[in-house]
């Protein structure tokens, strides 16, 4: 069977896009992981089939290059809505639904931004701290990221208590001046470092100003593979709320690919 995809990166974050409005895709983890593998298939850190959606402009399914669906992507959301924009769907702003409900996005020919879900919690540890921002994120802060073995303590820590299978990404985080931070991350699911994770970048912002080591709800966060901007509003009584990830979504080429069935 022959599937036609295209390829797209959001700050090196690269995902595998199907237009599957048809439902047409036959979802399967061994075909996903297939797909995604580097050496075998196209390479990527995850694959998205857009789908059509009753309430809003698209529904985006998110699966990790493990071939296993997985909650919220935020590198993938901003992808998928320069897909959407490309393919003639939307034009300077939309809505769709994903695994943690309705997001909302704005384009511009440089950047998505791109609404993430409230966080309600934020569990504060001596070591780290522990959010969701559409999916888990252990965040932990250090002096200096280019010195961290991001596999083996990332690895260490997401298959770790509390943990465990299920599992958690995870981040080491450099404050670099009151206003910006630098980021590591160990992605579950892809069960390696990313050049960037959308949620986690998320994560570390909010994580950042709840242990004081910045005081403005702006944060620019310096990945591997591109520089994003998180803003969020802090609501006492609910914790965090008016939240988005900002920074570039790009197409990078387009094919087909055989697959057995
Ligand atoms: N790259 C993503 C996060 C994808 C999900 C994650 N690997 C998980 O399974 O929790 C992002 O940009 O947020």
């Amino acid at each position: 069977m022959k599937i036609p995809f295209f390829k797209y990166q959001g700050a090196g974050n690269d995902f595998v896009m199907i237009d599957d409005r048809s439902e047409f895709f036959p979802i399967n983890q061994k075909t996903i992981e297939q797909i995604c593998h580097r050496n075998f298939g196209i390479g990527a850190d995850g694959l998205i089939l857009l789908q059509n959606d009753q309430n809003s402009d698209f529904k985006m399914l998110y699966f990790n290059s493990d071939g296993r669906q997985s909650t919220m992507c935020g590198n993938g959301g901003r992808c998928i809505v320069r897909f959407a924009e490309d393919l003639n769907l939307i034009q300077s702003q939309t809505s769709f639904n994903a695994i943690d409900g309705l997001h909302h996005a704005f384009i511009n020919p440089e950047e998505i931004q791109l609404q993430m879900i409230n966080v309600s919690e934020v569990q504060v540890f001596s070591s780290h701290l522990f959010l969701h921002t559409g999916s888990p994120h252990h965040v932990e802060f250090v002096q200096d990221v280019e010195q961290v073995d991001v596999k083996g303590r990332g690895a260490q820590i997401r298959y770790g208590s509390p943990y465990f299978e299920e599992g958690s990404n995870v981040n080491f985080v450099q404050v670099l001046d009151g206003q910006t931070l630098k980021i590591r991350t160990y992605e579950r699911g892809v069960e390696d470092e990313t050049l960037a994770c959308g949620t986690g970048i998320t994560a570390a912002a909010i994580a950042a100003f709840v242990s004081e080591k910045i005081k403005v709800n702006q944060v620019k966060v310096q990945a591997r593979g591109g520089n994003l901007q998180v803003r969020f509003e802090e609501n006492p009584s609910q914790g965090f709320e008016n939240i988005w990830l900002t920074g570039p979504a790009k197409f990078v080429f387009k094919g087909e690919i055989e697959i057995k069935k």
